[in-house]
């Protein structure tokens, strides 16, 4: 339990007056106006718990599998790109924190460490590799390989960033990545290096035109699934339409997610779009959500709504930026406990009890109130 900080909003406190101007507007920003920004956060307030008393919850087992791995606690780790501006370590800091609290980490494919790097420090430890789709093919499938020879259990294919959303706070500090560090997996075009920064772009977005592809469709994905053996999940998928596509395509799991609001602005919380995604896919494949989860109570709410595990993005580097691999142990120790207090206080002594009718978006008191007992109230 961290000595100090109480909730993850004191990490957050703590990095916003510990990291640079350039780091800090980088992590913690997401797209243009920053609605879904909020949104994401602030979605999760407006669901209810149901709690269920009279339950022994004298024990209680937080565990849960992601595609047939377990996990100690609902709990993983979103991929965030450059991890070593938070904290020396960096992404070998966040592995070694996974493994040591028996959960999983994404690893970017734009880490500040390697993949090789990360695998070695943190060996036997749960991680799988975020990917991103670059022009030239060999340069992907290069990742994949070498992601698949280090032990990586998954692929993250990330569907929502054909080309960069645009962060105002990134343009306006002209965003670089230390002179120091480099994007690790690859030996040339870094962010310092792409070399066509114009007045409106940050450094990032120079890059990403430069050598990702933004042709990116479902001929990628079919041409990854030749590539590989290892188990692929879209990440990005806010839609019944998508995801229903991700499930003929031979996708083996979805992670709903909007990419921590740094993309398309305006799309919805994504504990808003869970339930379209769970009910579109029908138990084929298994669901995951990130996005604005903060409290062992939104962990329940996702969970509630259908996903089989959640992933935070930005607590990661607000941990690393507090205490590298201790720092975020603390803050994943935290919603550890925060989500056992929360099952405990509903009534759930496993994973398994957990289930929709323990969730109600806030609308259904306000049309009872209004209104007498809606259809759903009646049924539940
Ligand atoms: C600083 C930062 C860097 C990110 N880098 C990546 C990345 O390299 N690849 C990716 O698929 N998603 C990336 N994401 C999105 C996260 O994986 C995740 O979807 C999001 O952070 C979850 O929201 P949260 O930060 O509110 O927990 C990044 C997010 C942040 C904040
Ligand atoms: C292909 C786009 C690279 C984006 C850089 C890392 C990232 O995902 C972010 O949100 O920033």
């Amino acid at each position: 339990m961290a000595g100090k900080f109480v909730c993850l909003a004191d990490f957050e406190k703590f990095a916003c007056e510990s990291l640079d101007k350039n780091a800090l507007n980088y992590y913690n920003s997401g797209a243009n106006n920053e609605q879904t920004l909020r949104d994401n956060v602030d979605a999760f307030r407006r669901y209810r718990l149901r709690p269920r008393f009279l339950r022994d919850v004298s024990r209680r087992d937080t565990t849960t599998t992601v595609l047939g791995e377990l996990l100690d606690f609902p709990v993983a780790m979103a991929p965030t790109a450059m991890q070593r501006m938070a904290h020396p370590d960096g992404e070998v800091a966040t592995a070694r924190a996974a493994a040591s609290m028996s959960t999983g980490m994404i690893l970017s494919s734009w880490a500040t460490s390697t993949i090789e790097e990360v695998a070695e420090a943190s060996a036997g430890g749960l991680r799988w590799f975020q990917l991103y789709v670059y022009k030239d093919r060999q340069v992907t499938r290069n990742l994949v390989e070498r992601a698949e020879k280090a032990g990586y259990k998954a692929i993250f294919l990330t569907v929502d960033t054909p080309i960069l959303g645009k962060r105002l706070e990134d343009t306006r500090n002209k965003f670089k990545l230390p002179a120091h560090l480099r994007l690790a997996n690859f030996s040339e075009g870094d962010v310092r290096s792409s070399g066509v920064q114009s007045d409106s772009d940050s450094g990032l977005a120079a890059y990403v035109a430069s050598l990702i592809d933004p042709s990116l469709s479902w001929e990628h994905v079919d041409w990854l699934r030749s590539v590989t053996k290892l188990p692929i999940i879209l990440k990005g998928v806010l839609t019944a339409e998508v995801a229903r596509e991700a499930v003929e395509h031979g996708i083996d799991g979805i992670l709903v997610s909007n990419h921590g609001a740094r993309q398309l602005d305006g799309v919805p919380a994504t504990i808003d779009a869970l339930r379209e995604v769970v009910s579109a896919v029908n138990g084929q494949v298994e669901v995951y959500l990130d996005g604005g989860v903060r409290t062992g109570t939104d962990v329940l709410k996702a969970l509630a709504l259908g996903a089989r595990c959640v992933f935070v993005g930005r607590p990661v580097l607000w941990g690393l930026a507090y205490k590298g691999q201790e720092g975020v142990q603390e803050m994943l120790q935290m919603l550890k406990e925060e989500f056992s207090l929360a099952m405990a206080l509903s009534g759930c002594g496993r994973v398994s009890d957990i289930t929709p009718a323990l969730v109600v978006h806030e609308s259904y008191y306000q049309s009872s109130l209004r209104h007498g007992p809606t259809k759903q109230q009646s049924k539940l």
